[in-house]
């Protein structure tokens, strides 16, 4: 529950909102930006932050 939490901090910091689906164990990130329809270097960006929340809690990508 940590990691949402960052992960809504990191998207509201820059204005730029993945979509999270949280799961018993899991959280799943998808990102894409709906104004171009797209994934773009703010997508990129983002994930790249999201990741770095993830691996400072310790929680291991799944894919
Ligand atoms: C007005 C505001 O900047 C826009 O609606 C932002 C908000 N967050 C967003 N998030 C994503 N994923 N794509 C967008 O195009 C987008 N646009």
């Amino acid at each position: 529950m940590e990691l949402v939490n960052r992960i809504g901090e990191a998207a509201e910091a820059v204005d730029h909102h993945p979509d999270v689906t949280l799961s018993y164990g899991t959280v799943d990130v998808t990102l894409s930006s709906h104004d171009v329809g797209a994934v773009t270097i703010r997508d990129v960006h983002l994930a790249r932050a999201i990741s770095e929340q993830a691996e400072a809690l310790g929680i291991a990508p799944v894919r």
